[in-house]
């Protein structure tokens, strides 16, 4: 049995994991495995390559697999067995995308274009007057009250439904009348059914709102059950269980307590309801990820996973931009079970109707914090919205949310929101950077060092200070900072040459910054190899590219932050920041490409001691930055596209973030390693695993030594306090 299969993994996943070299999970695989696998909402915080895409991944696969097995082998329907003796709303009586909660009390629909319905598990005949109450509790169309079991879930749409909308309209067989007055959030609705007078009436906040429909006689010996219909709604339920919010009318009793023989249980329950059988385009498992890239990695982690799971074989797609959509519609229709996306194309694919929600169990947000702060934080409550809370086996909505940065404020607030009662899988309690990772930063500063003043070939720089009249010699901010990107650029191949980078991904901030770069290694020829990955460049070619690079076919990535979350490159080395990023959380993402499983790597951060001037294309840029050359400052009239940029602020940010002193080094760019692990070989598996738990010991020794002997003196204390023992 391999470990992972102690955790709860199917041996097929196992034998899988073993065949990638997996032998022991990661801590944080230990702790999330089991929560997901338990049903649990899980928010996941670990170090960058910490394992956090099998720690989601694996459950998932898991579960969805088992579930096409069970439904294979006729199970499907099993699941849960609604208590029969309770007054809810029913799990089985009512359309897909529906949700019920686990007490049967709330019904929720986020579909906007669709009503969805549902009835009670009991309903009433013969005699008697009875009253429920039903509260809405979230903006949307509502319509309430009373059909029969052979009646149209879409209440009101047929002759055996008669319903009360929240437009102010009384509802039967299609005819929609004005009645009482249209009612909204907070509002409560009576509903009352008179069987002995053959009535339907209502309440709005306890004001009787008069008789809404007479009841044919040959209709008065039907049974009639409590029933909704929402469209992007959410109303509860209180069928007496509860004190009512508004005494029942005089004659009517809250129907729970109908006597036993004008009651009839619905006749739709598990195992014979709602279908839960896969629909094509309908997926279990939803993981959205923030970059291209990304996705493409964590579904190909799915299918090495998954390789070992037969009959059936579960499908997954990755769906995102810049790739031919009617392929992705094809494969949906064709029936798929886990879909891995960027959020664009998702959304575009969901609200075409080409992908649905209505069997998802599984909402993941990886790079949460990236996602919501890339502004995508509606976009997933849309999308969350539309879910069914609880699916059509009677399973409820998983969410799992993760990063290595997920001590964010936005995180929290949402993790609030959508979440159910979360875990959190938090190793370290806040941000922080693994030990594999040794970062360094080096001052930049061309007032000290004036080499830029003489450099024969340099970098390109990009352009900001075309107006600003620079020259060596004098000693204007302007000049200074042509000089930082200069110097910067002269830094990385310094560090590169130093520490004989074989491998290394070097971070720019701007996509101009990156083409610089590139050109500038490129035109030393075959000693720096080099490709490009940022958001100008072709999907074909981002791939290319990354393969490139992957495959050590070229020796350095030069990127944007699109590469910055996520992107595992088995052993990388060496990474070079060019400029810090500004956002202090993918500074932690940005270093965290090496360092990873174990691996030992060193990141290092030019930043510059004097302001630089940098592009800054906002909104108010027509042209996003493609051949802008507003070169005015963003506070200027009129509003320009550059800015200052402040690195030894940011510095500080990310120091304060983090807790941490970064350690300086020279201009030279040497590293002292020793203060670090002496017999560190960046790239390769650490010497020292673990918690170095002999010297803990030898450590710990004289301490646990001391606790011994102030325990052994407080017994001997106690016996000669209380038993009056003389010990010699
Ligand atoms: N149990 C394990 N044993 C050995 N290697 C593992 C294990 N789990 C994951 N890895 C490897 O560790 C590397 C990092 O994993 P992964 O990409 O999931 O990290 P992550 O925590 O998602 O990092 P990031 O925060 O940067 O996205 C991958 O190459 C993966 O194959």
């Amino acid at each position: 049995m391999t470990a992972f299969e102690e955790f709860g993994v199917l041996s097929e996943l196992g034998k899988a994991i073993e065949e990638m070299d997996w032998t022991l999970p990661t801590d944080v695989q230990a702790e999330a495995i089991p929560l997901i696998l338990g049903g649990g909402d899980v928010l996941m915080a670990a170090e960058t390559g910490s394992g956090k895409t099998g720690a989601f991944c694996l459950p998932i696969l898991q579960i969805v697999w088992e579930t096409l097995k069970d439904l294979q082998e006729g199970k499907g329907n099993k699941v849960i067995a609604q208590i029969s003796s309770e007054w809810t709303m029913s799990f089985f009586d009512r359309t897909d995308a529906l949700a019920v909660t686990p007490d049967g009390l709330r019904c929720q629909s986020r579909d906007q274009q669709g009503w969805h319905g549902c009835r009670a598990t009991k309903g009433v005949h013969t005699k008697g007057n009875y009253y429920y109450e039903a509260t809405v509790t979230d903006e949307g169309l509502c319509r309430v009250g009373w059909s029969t079991q052979a009646a149209r879930l879409d209440l009101g749409t047929d002759r055996l439904g008669f319903g009360f909308g929240g437009t102010g309209k009384k509802s039967n067989a299609k005819q929609f009348d004005d009645y009482g007055s249209a009612f909204g959030k907070n509002d409560v609705i009576g509903c009352l059914l008179s069987l002995t007078n053959g009535e339907i009436r209502y309440t709005k906040n306890g004001e009787d709102l008069g008789v809404a429909f007479k009841l044919d006689q040959s209709r008065r010996s039907d049974c009639y059950f409590p029933a909704v219909v929402l469209k992007n709604a959410e109303m509860s339920f209180n069928f007496g269980a509860q004190p009512f919010k508004h005494s029942s009318p005089k004659d009517f009793i809250g129907i729970c307590q109908a006597p036993k023989e004008f009651v009839k249980n619905n006749v739709i329950t598990a195992g014979t309801a709602v279908d839960s059988k896969p629909v094509n385009n309908a997926p279990q498992a939803i993981i959205i990820e923030p970059s291209r890239e990304l996705a493409e990695q964590t579904c190909n982690q799915i299918t090495k996973f998954k390789k070992y799971l037969e009959n059936p074989k579960v499908r997954e797609l990755l769906v995102v931009g810049g790739v031919n959509v009617k392929d992705q519609i094809n494969q949906l229709s064709s029936g798929i079970d886990i879909v891995v996306g960027t959020p664009g194309r998702l959304e575009d694919l969901i609200q075409g109707g080409y992908l649905a929600l209505t069997h998802c169990r599984f909402f993941v947000l990886d790079e949460a914090d990236g996602l919501l702060k890339a502004g995508y934080g509606e976009l997933i409550e849309r999308l969350h919205r539309q879910i069914p809370k609880i699916t059509s086996d009677g399973r409820r909505l998983q969410m799992v949310v993760c990063s290595a940065t997920l001590h964010a404020f936005e995180v929290k607030k949402m993790a609030e929101k959508l979440m159910h009662f979360p875990t959190w899988v938090d190793l370290k309690g806040e941000d922080a950077v693994p030990e594999t990772v040794h970062h360094v930063v080096v001052m930049v500063d061309p007032q000290k060092d004036r080499q830029w003043e003489t450099l024969r070939r340099h970098v390109q720089t990009d352009g900001v200070h075309a107006k600003d009249n620079i020259r060596s010699g004098n000693t204007t901010p302007e000049t200074l900072s042509e000089a930082v990107k200069i110097l910067k650029g002269e830094y990385c191949v310094r560090a590169i040459r130093e520490h004989k980078m074989d491998r290394a991904i070097i971070f720019c901030r701007t996509k101009l910054d990156c083409d610089n770069m590139e050109r500038y290694l490129k035109s030393f020829g075959k000693e720096f190899t080099c490709v490009c990955l940022h958001g100008d460049r072709k999907p074909a070619e981002r791939k290319g590219n990354l393969e490139m690079f992957k495959q050590s076919q070229v020796k350095y990535l030069i990127c944007t932050d699109v590469a910055a979350r996520g992107i595992d490159i088995s052993g990388l080395p060496f990474m070079i920041n060019i400029t810090l990023p500004d956002e202090k959380s993918n500074y932690v993402h940005r270093i965290g490409r090496v360092g990873r499983a174990e691996r030992m790597g060193l990141a290092i951060s030019l930043v510059s001691s004097v302001p630089e001037k940098v592009w800054y294309h906002g909104e108010w840029c027509s042209s996003r930055g493609r051949n802008c050359w507003n070169t005015s400052l963003i506070d200027d009239r009129p509003k320009g596209c550059c800015m200052w940029y402040n690195e030894p602020q940011y510095l500080a940010d990310i120091e304060d973030h983090l807790n941490v002193t970064i350690q300086q080094v020279e201009p030279d760019i040497k590293v002292p390693s020793n203060e670090f692990d002496g017999k560190v070989v960046y790239g390769q598996k650490r010497t020292q695993i673990g918690t170095g738990y002999q010297d803990h010991v030898t450590q710990m020794a004289p301490v646990v030594r001391s606790l011994q002997e102030l325990e052994s003196q407080t017994q001997l204390y106690y016996l000669k306090m209380h038993h009056n023992v003389t010990i010699a």
